[in-house]
Protein backbone atom coordinates (compact mmCIF):
# COMPACT_ATOMS: atom_id res chain seq x y z
CA UNK A 1 0.00 0.00 0.00
CA UNK A 2 1.05 3.80 -0.82
CA UNK A 3 1.58 6.43 1.64
CA UNK A 4 -0.89 7.93 2.79
CA UNK A 5 -0.85 11.70 2.61
CA UNK A 6 -3.73 14.45 2.56
CA UNK A 7 -3.76 14.77 -0.92
CA UNK A 8 -3.15 11.22 -1.56
CA UNK A 9 -6.33 10.62 -2.82
CA UNK A 10 -5.83 12.41 -5.95
CA UNK A 11 -4.02 10.31 -7.69
CA UNK A 12 -6.99 7.87 -8.20
CA UNK A 13 -10.73 7.62 -9.52
CA UNK A 14 -12.89 9.50 -8.32
CA UNK A 15 -16.86 10.06 -8.58
CA UNK A 16 -19.18 12.47 -7.99
CA UNK A 17 -16.92 15.45 -8.44
CA UNK A 18 -17.93 18.79 -10.21
CA UNK A 19 -16.13 20.06 -12.87
CA UNK A 20 -14.62 23.37 -12.34
CA UNK A 21 -13.58 25.64 -14.85
CA UNK A 22 -11.35 27.80 -13.07
CA UNK A 23 -8.62 25.60 -11.80
CA UNK A 24 -6.42 28.78 -10.70
CA UNK A 25 -9.34 29.77 -8.29
CA UNK A 26 -10.13 26.61 -7.06
CA UNK A 27 -6.11 25.84 -6.22
CA UNK A 28 -6.07 29.73 -4.27
CA UNK A 29 -9.27 28.61 -2.59
CA UNK A 30 -7.87 25.81 -1.34
CA UNK A 31 -4.83 27.42 0.11
CA UNK A 32 -7.12 30.10 2.08
CA UNK A 33 -8.65 27.51 3.47
CA UNK A 34 -5.53 25.62 4.44
CA UNK A 35 -5.05 28.88 6.28
CA UNK A 36 -8.13 28.92 8.10
CA UNK A 37 -8.54 27.33 11.72
CA UNK A 38 -10.14 23.86 12.40
CA UNK A 39 -14.17 23.72 12.65
CA UNK A 40 -13.26 21.18 15.55
CA UNK A 41 -10.74 20.21 17.95
CA UNK A 42 -9.09 16.59 17.71
CA UNK A 43 -9.68 16.04 21.28
CA UNK A 44 -13.39 16.32 20.90
CA UNK A 45 -13.30 13.91 18.06
CA UNK A 46 -11.87 11.11 20.26
CA UNK A 47 -14.32 11.83 22.86
CA UNK A 48 -16.77 10.91 20.45
CA UNK A 49 -14.53 8.00 18.84
CA UNK A 50 -14.59 6.46 21.95
CA UNK A 51 -18.33 7.28 22.84
CA UNK A 52 -19.12 5.40 19.70
CA UNK A 53 -16.55 2.54 20.96
CA UNK A 54 -19.37 1.77 23.74
CA UNK A 55 -22.22 1.84 20.82
CA UNK A 56 -19.69 -1.17 18.96
CA UNK A 57 -19.72 -2.70 22.10
CA UNK A 58 -23.48 -2.80 22.98
CA UNK A 59 -23.60 0.08 25.45
CA UNK A 60 -24.98 2.91 23.44
CA UNK A 61 -27.42 4.17 20.91
CA UNK A 62 -26.42 6.59 18.08
CA UNK A 63 -28.76 9.01 17.09
CA UNK A 64 -27.64 11.02 14.03
CA UNK A 65 -29.66 13.13 11.50
CA UNK A 66 -30.72 16.23 10.21
CA UNK A 67 -30.81 18.21 6.66
CA UNK A 68 -30.50 16.11 3.76
CA UNK A 69 -28.87 19.56 2.25
CA UNK A 70 -27.93 22.24 4.42
CA UNK A 71 -28.83 25.52 2.74
CA UNK A 72 -27.29 29.17 2.57
CA UNK A 73 -30.25 30.75 1.58
CA UNK A 74 -32.41 29.21 4.50
CA UNK A 75 -29.58 30.14 7.31
CA UNK A 76 -31.05 31.11 10.44
CA UNK A 77 -31.08 30.69 13.94
CA UNK A 78 -34.82 28.99 14.04
CA UNK A 79 -34.05 26.74 11.84
CA UNK A 80 -31.35 25.45 13.62
CA UNK A 81 -32.43 25.72 16.95
CA UNK A 82 -35.51 23.64 16.07
CA UNK A 83 -33.70 20.89 14.41
CA UNK A 84 -31.36 20.86 17.56
CA UNK A 85 -34.31 20.82 19.93
CA UNK A 86 -35.75 18.02 18.40
CA UNK A 87 -32.63 16.29 18.48
CA UNK A 88 -32.78 16.90 22.06
CA UNK A 89 -36.51 15.60 22.13
CA UNK A 90 -35.80 12.20 20.60
CA UNK A 91 -32.39 11.81 22.61
CA UNK A 92 -34.16 11.66 25.84
CA UNK A 93 -36.57 9.62 24.75
CA UNK A 94 -34.60 6.99 23.25
CA UNK A 95 -32.36 6.94 26.40
CA UNK A 96 -34.92 6.66 28.71
CA UNK A 97 -37.01 3.85 26.59
CA UNK A 98 -33.55 2.32 25.70
CA UNK A 99 -31.59 3.03 29.07
CA UNK A 100 -28.59 3.48 27.27
CA UNK A 101 -26.28 6.29 27.02
CA UNK A 102 -27.61 8.36 23.44
CA UNK A 103 -24.30 9.68 21.63
CA UNK A 104 -26.17 12.54 19.46
CA UNK A 105 -24.38 13.82 16.27
CA UNK A 106 -26.19 15.84 13.93
CA UNK A 107 -26.29 16.23 10.06
CA UNK A 108 -25.05 19.94 10.55
CA UNK A 109 -22.51 22.53 10.06
CA UNK A 110 -21.45 20.86 7.04
CA UNK A 111 -23.75 18.98 4.95
CA UNK A 112 -23.57 20.91 2.03
CA UNK A 113 -22.16 18.61 -0.84
CA UNK A 114 -24.32 16.29 -2.74
CA UNK A 115 -24.23 12.54 -4.94
CA UNK A 116 -26.91 12.66 -7.83
CA UNK A 117 -27.96 9.99 -9.67
CA UNK A 118 -27.63 12.04 -12.52
CA UNK A 119 -24.92 14.66 -13.86
CA UNK A 120 -28.01 16.52 -15.54
CA UNK A 121 -31.64 17.57 -14.56
CA UNK A 122 -33.71 18.48 -17.54
CA UNK A 123 -36.79 20.64 -17.08
CA UNK A 124 -38.93 21.59 -20.07
CA UNK A 125 -36.58 20.63 -22.65
CA UNK A 126 -33.65 22.64 -20.94
CA UNK A 127 -30.74 20.28 -19.32
CA UNK A 128 -28.33 21.93 -16.62
CA UNK A 129 -25.85 20.52 -14.70
CA UNK A 130 -27.80 19.00 -11.70
CA UNK A 131 -27.44 20.64 -8.21
CA UNK A 132 -24.58 19.46 -6.52
CA UNK A 133 -25.29 21.15 -2.82
CA UNK A 134 -24.63 24.45 -2.24
CA UNK A 135 -20.79 23.77 -1.90
CA UNK A 136 -21.17 23.54 -5.13
CA UNK A 137 -23.64 25.56 -6.92
CA UNK A 138 -26.61 26.76 -6.76
CA UNK A 139 -30.03 25.36 -6.27
CA UNK A 140 -31.46 27.63 -8.99
CA UNK A 141 -32.34 26.20 -12.19
CA UNK A 142 -30.26 28.69 -14.40
CA UNK A 143 -26.87 27.95 -16.19
CA UNK A 144 -25.10 30.48 -14.57
CA UNK A 145 -26.40 29.26 -10.88
CA UNK A 146 -25.75 25.51 -11.91
CA UNK A 147 -21.95 26.32 -13.03
CA UNK A 148 -20.13 24.80 -9.89
CA UNK A 149 -18.23 27.90 -8.26
CA UNK A 150 -15.37 27.62 -6.11
CA UNK A 151 -15.86 30.40 -3.86
CA UNK A 152 -18.39 28.44 -2.60
CA UNK A 153 -16.44 26.05 -0.10
CA UNK A 154 -15.59 29.23 1.83
CA UNK A 155 -18.74 29.94 2.12
CA UNK A 156 -19.44 26.96 2.93
CA UNK A 157 -16.95 27.32 5.90
CA UNK A 158 -18.36 30.05 7.27
CA UNK A 159 -21.82 28.58 7.12
CA UNK A 160 -20.44 25.65 9.20
CA UNK A 161 -18.40 27.50 11.70
CA UNK A 162 -21.26 29.69 12.47
CA UNK A 163 -23.84 26.85 12.99
CA UNK A 164 -21.19 25.11 15.35
CA UNK A 165 -20.72 28.22 16.91
CA UNK A 166 -24.63 28.09 17.54
CA UNK A 167 -24.28 24.18 18.66
CA UNK A 168 -22.31 24.68 21.36
CA UNK A 169 -24.25 27.76 22.91
CA UNK A 170 -27.20 25.71 22.71
CA UNK A 171 -25.58 22.01 23.89
CA UNK A 172 -23.62 24.15 26.81
CA UNK A 173 -25.73 27.36 27.46
CA UNK A 174 -29.13 26.05 28.83
CA UNK A 175 -31.46 25.26 26.06
CA UNK A 176 -30.19 21.05 26.60
CA UNK A 177 -31.73 21.32 30.11
CA UNK A 178 -33.17 18.02 30.71
CA UNK A 179 -36.67 19.55 32.40
CA UNK A 180 -37.19 21.80 29.37
CA UNK A 181 -36.69 19.25 27.03
CA UNK A 182 -38.94 16.46 28.86
CA UNK A 183 -41.35 20.10 29.04
CA UNK A 184 -41.47 19.83 24.83
CA UNK A 185 -41.96 16.35 24.89
CA UNK A 186 -44.50 16.80 27.02
CA UNK A 187 -46.34 19.89 24.53
CA UNK A 188 -45.89 17.76 21.59
CA UNK A 189 -47.91 14.61 23.01
CA UNK A 190 -50.77 16.82 24.39
CA UNK A 191 -51.75 17.85 20.91
CA UNK A 192 -50.52 14.96 19.02
CA UNK A 193 -53.39 13.08 17.44
CA UNK A 194 -52.22 9.87 19.10
CA UNK A 195 -51.11 10.90 22.50
CA UNK A 196 -52.72 7.92 24.39
CA UNK A 197 -50.15 6.03 22.45
CA UNK A 198 -47.46 8.20 23.60
CA UNK A 199 -48.35 9.61 26.79
CA UNK A 200 -46.65 7.21 29.39
CA UNK A 201 -43.19 7.27 28.06
CA UNK A 202 -43.41 11.27 28.33
CA UNK A 203 -44.70 11.15 32.04
CA UNK A 204 -41.76 8.53 33.27
CA UNK A 205 -39.73 10.62 32.07
CA UNK A 206 -41.41 13.92 33.80
CA UNK A 207 -41.77 11.28 36.71
CA UNK A 208 -37.90 10.32 36.75
CA UNK A 209 -36.73 14.26 36.59
CA UNK A 210 -38.92 14.99 39.47
CA UNK A 211 -37.95 11.86 41.32
CA UNK A 212 -34.17 12.84 40.47
CA UNK A 213 -34.46 16.80 41.52
CA UNK A 214 -36.34 15.86 45.02
CA UNK A 215 -32.98 13.59 45.69
CA UNK A 216 -31.08 17.29 45.32
CA UNK A 217 -29.62 16.63 41.25
CA UNK A 218 -30.90 19.82 39.63
CA UNK A 219 -29.49 21.94 37.00
CA UNK A 220 -27.98 24.14 39.10
CA UNK A 221 -25.53 21.75 40.34
CA UNK A 222 -25.30 19.02 37.82
CA UNK A 223 -23.93 19.81 34.89
CA UNK A 224 -25.38 16.41 32.69
CA UNK A 225 -28.89 17.41 33.40
CA UNK A 226 -28.38 21.12 32.42
CA UNK A 227 -25.90 20.64 29.02
CA UNK A 228 -25.01 17.96 26.52
CA UNK A 229 -22.46 17.25 23.85
CA UNK A 230 -23.80 17.12 20.03
CA UNK A 231 -21.81 16.43 17.70
CA UNK A 232 -21.38 17.25 13.98
CA UNK A 233 -21.30 15.25 10.79
CA UNK A 234 -21.94 14.96 7.08
CA UNK A 235 -20.98 13.10 3.59
CA UNK A 236 -17.27 13.98 3.23
CA UNK A 237 -18.27 14.01 -0.47
CA UNK A 238 -15.91 17.13 -1.90
CA UNK A 239 -12.52 16.35 -1.03
CA UNK A 240 -10.45 19.40 -2.03
CA UNK A 241 -12.48 20.67 1.31
CA UNK A 242 -11.78 17.69 3.78
CA UNK A 243 -8.44 17.82 2.59
CA UNK A 244 -7.97 21.61 3.12
CA UNK A 245 -9.47 21.18 6.61
CA UNK A 246 -7.43 17.70 7.32
CA UNK A 247 -5.22 19.17 10.10
CA UNK A 248 -2.02 17.26 11.93
CA UNK A 249 -3.32 17.33 15.92
CA UNK A 250 -0.24 18.76 17.97
CA UNK A 251 -1.27 16.56 20.84
CA UNK A 252 -0.62 13.01 18.90
CA UNK A 253 0.75 13.85 15.47
CA UNK A 254 -2.47 12.18 13.81
CA UNK A 255 -4.29 13.70 10.87
CA UNK A 256 -7.80 14.32 11.82
CA UNK A 257 -10.23 16.02 9.00
CA UNK A 258 -11.38 18.94 11.34
CA UNK A 259 -14.50 20.08 9.05
CA UNK A 260 -16.41 17.80 11.67
CA UNK A 261 -16.53 15.40 14.46
CA UNK A 262 -17.61 12.31 11.84
CA UNK A 263 -17.41 12.61 8.61
CA UNK A 264 -19.00 9.69 6.43
CA UNK A 265 -18.85 7.93 2.52
CA UNK A 266 -21.66 8.14 0.71
CA UNK A 267 -23.05 4.77 -1.02
CA UNK A 268 -22.21 6.15 -4.20
CA UNK A 269 -18.62 6.77 -3.49
CA UNK A 270 -17.19 3.56 -1.52
CA UNK A 271 -15.40 1.83 -3.78
CA UNK A 272 -12.43 0.10 -2.61
CA UNK A 273 -10.02 1.53 -4.83
CA UNK A 274 -11.04 5.24 -5.73
CA UNK A 275 -10.32 8.39 -3.47
CA UNK A 276 -12.44 8.26 -0.97
CA UNK A 277 -11.91 4.89 0.31
CA UNK A 278 -8.29 6.18 0.17
CA UNK A 279 -8.79 9.70 2.22
CA UNK A 280 -10.55 8.19 4.80
CA UNK A 281 -8.24 5.67 5.59
CA UNK A 282 -5.60 8.15 6.66
CA UNK A 283 -8.08 10.17 8.93
CA UNK A 284 -8.40 9.74 12.66
CA UNK A 285 -11.66 10.60 13.02
CA UNK A 286 -14.54 8.02 13.42
CA UNK A 287 -15.83 7.57 10.52
CA UNK A 288 -19.25 6.04 8.40
CA UNK A 289 -19.94 4.60 5.58
CA UNK A 290 -23.54 3.48 3.63
CA UNK A 291 -23.92 0.01 2.79
CA UNK A 292 -26.96 -0.58 0.35
CA UNK A 293 -29.00 -3.29 -0.83
CA UNK A 294 -26.39 -4.71 -3.13
CA UNK A 295 -22.96 -5.15 -0.66
CA UNK A 296 -21.78 -8.39 -0.30
CA UNK A 297 -20.67 -9.51 2.55
CA UNK A 298 -16.81 -10.12 1.33
CA UNK A 299 -16.86 -6.76 0.13
CA UNK A 300 -17.90 -5.56 3.13
CA UNK A 301 -14.99 -7.35 5.14
CA UNK A 302 -12.68 -6.00 2.30
CA UNK A 303 -14.03 -2.35 2.99
CA UNK A 304 -14.23 -2.96 7.15
CA UNK A 305 -10.15 -3.52 6.70
CA UNK A 306 -9.22 -0.95 4.53
CA UNK A 307 -10.82 1.77 6.69
CA UNK A 308 -10.30 -0.25 10.15
CA UNK A 309 -7.33 -2.28 9.78
CA UNK A 310 -6.58 -2.39 13.58
CA UNK A 311 -10.45 -3.17 13.99
CA UNK A 312 -10.86 -0.50 16.96
CA UNK A 313 -14.54 -0.05 18.12
CA UNK A 314 -16.12 3.25 17.24
CA UNK A 315 -13.57 4.08 14.30
CA UNK A 316 -16.39 2.72 11.60
CA UNK A 317 -19.99 2.76 11.50
CA UNK A 318 -21.73 0.63 9.00
CA UNK A 319 -25.35 2.88 8.26
CA UNK A 320 -27.40 0.51 6.37
CA UNK A 321 -29.51 1.84 3.57
CA UNK A 322 -31.63 -0.78 1.81
CA UNK A 323 -35.42 -0.37 1.49
CA UNK A 324 -38.22 -1.34 3.45
CA UNK A 325 -39.14 -4.56 1.28
CA UNK A 326 -35.05 -5.71 0.83
CA UNK A 327 -33.47 -4.94 3.94
CA UNK A 328 -35.22 -8.51 5.83
CA UNK A 329 -33.67 -10.56 3.05
CA UNK A 330 -30.27 -8.34 2.57
CA UNK A 331 -28.94 -7.37 6.02
CA UNK A 332 -28.54 -11.14 7.89
CA UNK A 333 -26.01 -11.94 5.64
CA UNK A 334 -23.79 -9.02 6.16
CA UNK A 335 -24.41 -9.11 9.87
CA UNK A 336 -23.29 -12.99 10.10
CA UNK A 337 -20.29 -12.42 8.35
CA UNK A 338 -19.24 -9.67 10.44
CA UNK A 339 -19.67 -11.29 13.43
CA UNK A 340 -18.05 -14.45 12.59
CA UNK A 341 -15.18 -12.10 11.48
CA UNK A 342 -14.97 -10.62 14.67
CA UNK A 343 -15.26 -7.43 12.75
CA UNK A 344 -16.14 -4.54 15.66
CA UNK A 345 -18.47 -1.52 14.08
CA UNK A 346 -21.67 0.41 14.74
CA UNK A 347 -24.55 -0.93 12.81
CA UNK A 348 -26.67 2.33 12.33
CA UNK A 349 -30.10 2.42 10.11
CA UNK A 350 -30.62 4.85 7.25
CA UNK A 351 -34.17 4.09 6.97
CA UNK A 352 -34.54 7.13 4.69
CA UNK A 353 -32.63 6.39 1.23
CA UNK A 354 -33.84 3.23 0.43
CA UNK A 355 -37.34 4.48 0.37
CA UNK A 356 -37.57 7.46 -1.71
CA UNK A 357 -40.72 7.40 -4.02
CA UNK A 358 -41.74 9.71 -6.16
CA UNK A 359 -45.88 10.68 -5.50
CA UNK A 360 -48.09 10.78 -8.38
CA UNK A 361 -47.52 14.59 -8.32
CA UNK A 362 -43.73 14.50 -9.11
CA UNK A 363 -42.78 15.03 -5.83
CA UNK A 364 -39.52 12.87 -4.08
CA UNK A 365 -41.17 11.85 -1.14
CA UNK A 366 -40.89 8.92 1.55
CA UNK A 367 -43.18 7.54 3.20
CA UNK A 368 -43.56 7.25 7.08
CA UNK A 369 -44.88 4.07 6.91
CA UNK A 370 -41.52 2.30 4.80
CA UNK A 371 -39.32 4.24 6.96
CA UNK A 372 -40.73 2.69 10.18
CA UNK A 373 -41.08 -0.36 8.72
CA UNK A 374 -37.24 -0.30 7.69
CA UNK A 375 -35.94 0.38 11.12
CA UNK A 376 -38.35 -2.59 12.81
CA UNK A 377 -36.83 -5.10 10.03
CA UNK A 378 -33.15 -3.36 11.12
CA UNK A 379 -34.23 -4.18 14.77
CA UNK A 380 -35.29 -7.32 14.15
CA UNK A 381 -32.41 -8.86 12.35
CA UNK A 382 -29.79 -7.65 14.54
CA UNK A 383 -32.02 -9.61 17.81
CA UNK A 384 -32.01 -12.70 15.29
CA UNK A 385 -28.31 -12.49 15.10
CA UNK A 386 -27.37 -11.79 18.51
CA UNK A 387 -26.11 -8.23 17.79
CA UNK A 388 -26.46 -4.86 18.77
CA UNK A 389 -28.87 -2.55 16.65
CA UNK A 390 -26.78 0.55 17.13
CA UNK A 391 -28.52 3.64 15.93
CA UNK A 392 -30.36 5.73 13.37
CA UNK A 393 -30.07 8.16 11.19
CA UNK A 394 -32.61 10.46 9.54
CA UNK A 395 -32.89 13.61 7.35
CA UNK A 396 -35.29 15.05 9.65
CA UNK A 397 -36.16 18.96 10.24
CA UNK A 398 -37.03 20.85 13.57
CA UNK A 399 -39.42 22.96 10.99
CA UNK A 400 -43.07 22.01 9.99
CA UNK A 401 -42.43 20.62 6.11
CA UNK A 402 -44.46 18.58 4.20
CA UNK A 403 -41.94 16.49 2.51
CA UNK A 404 -42.63 12.85 3.76
CA UNK A 405 -45.75 11.41 3.71
CA UNK A 406 -47.84 9.72 6.62
CA UNK A 407 -47.39 10.08 10.20
CA UNK A 408 -50.08 10.68 13.11
CA UNK A 409 -51.45 13.92 11.14
CA UNK A 410 -51.94 11.89 7.92
CA UNK A 411 -50.08 13.82 5.45
CA UNK A 412 -50.86 12.80 1.69
CA UNK A 413 -49.31 13.38 -1.33
CA UNK A 414 -51.87 16.31 -1.74
CA UNK A 415 -50.38 17.95 1.20
CA UNK A 416 -46.84 18.13 -0.23
CA UNK A 417 -46.74 21.19 -2.20
CA UNK A 418 -47.87 22.91 0.69
CA UNK A 419 -44.47 23.56 2.59
CA UNK A 420 -42.04 21.21 0.45
CA UNK A 421 -38.80 23.33 1.05
CA UNK A 422 -35.91 20.37 0.53
CA UNK A 423 -33.02 21.19 -1.80
CA UNK A 424 -32.49 17.56 -2.48
CA UNK A 425 -34.42 14.67 -0.40
CA UNK A 426 -37.85 14.69 1.72
CA UNK A 427 -36.97 15.10 5.57
CA UNK A 428 -39.43 14.04 8.19
CA UNK A 429 -40.97 17.23 9.85
CA UNK A 430 -40.90 17.76 13.58
CA UNK A 431 -43.95 15.92 14.63
CA UNK A 432 -43.31 12.70 12.18
CA UNK A 433 -39.38 12.81 13.49
CA UNK A 434 -41.12 12.91 17.03
CA UNK A 435 -43.52 10.21 16.68
CA UNK A 436 -40.80 7.92 15.23
CA UNK A 437 -38.81 8.27 18.22
CA UNK A 438 -42.29 7.45 20.21
CA UNK A 439 -42.35 4.62 18.29
CA UNK A 440 -38.71 3.36 18.35
CA UNK A 441 -38.96 3.72 21.78
CA UNK A 442 -41.57 0.93 22.28
CA UNK A 443 -38.97 -1.56 20.21
CA UNK A 444 -36.38 -0.66 22.79
CA UNK A 445 -38.28 -1.43 25.71
CA UNK A 446 -39.30 -4.49 24.09
CA UNK A 447 -35.95 -5.41 23.57
CA UNK A 448 -34.78 -4.63 27.09
CA UNK A 449 -37.52 -7.40 28.38
O1 LIG B 1 -29.02 12.57 -0.46
C1 LIG B 1 -28.73 11.66 -1.21
C2 LIG B 1 -28.58 11.86 -2.63
O2 LIG B 1 -27.96 13.04 -2.91
C3 LIG B 1 -29.93 11.87 -3.21
O3 LIG B 1 -30.67 10.80 -2.68
C4 LIG B 1 -29.81 11.76 -4.69
O4 LIG B 1 -30.99 12.10 -5.21
P1 LIG B 1 -31.27 12.03 -6.77
O5 LIG B 1 -31.59 10.60 -7.07
O6 LIG B 1 -32.43 12.95 -6.95
O7 LIG B 1 -30.05 12.50 -7.48
C1 LIG C 1 -26.32 10.78 -0.11
C2 LIG C 1 -26.81 10.25 0.97
O1 LIG C 1 -27.02 8.96 1.17
P1 LIG C 1 -26.53 7.68 0.36
O2 LIG C 1 -25.07 7.83 0.15
O3 LIG C 1 -26.87 6.57 1.29
O4 LIG C 1 -27.32 7.64 -0.89
C3 LIG C 1 -27.22 11.07 2.14
O5 LIG C 1 -27.09 10.58 3.26
O6 LIG C 1 -27.69 12.19 1.94
MN1 LIG D 1 -30.27 12.47 1.19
Amino acid sequence: MTTWTPQSWRKLPIQQQPHYQDQQLLAQVEQQLHKYPPLVFAQETRDLFSQLGQVAEGKGFLLQGGDCAESFNDFNAPKIRDTFKVLMQMAVVLTYAGGLPVVKVARMAGQYAKPRSSDLETLNGVSLPSYRGDIVNSFEFTEQARQPDPNRLVTAYHHSAATMNLLRAFAQGGLADLHQVSAWNMGFVASNPLKERYQSVATRIQEALRFMEICGITAQNSPSIRETQLYTSHEALLLNYEEALTRRDSLTGKWYDCSAHMVWIGERTRQLDHAHVEFFRGIHNPIGVKVGPGMQPDDLIRLIDALNPENTPGRLTLITRMGADKLADKLPALVRRVKQEGRKVVWSSDPMHGNTVKASNDYKTRDFEAILREIRHFFAVHKAEGTHAGGIHLEMTGEHVTECTGGAYGLSENDLSSRYFTQCDPRLNADQVLELAFLIADTLSLARK
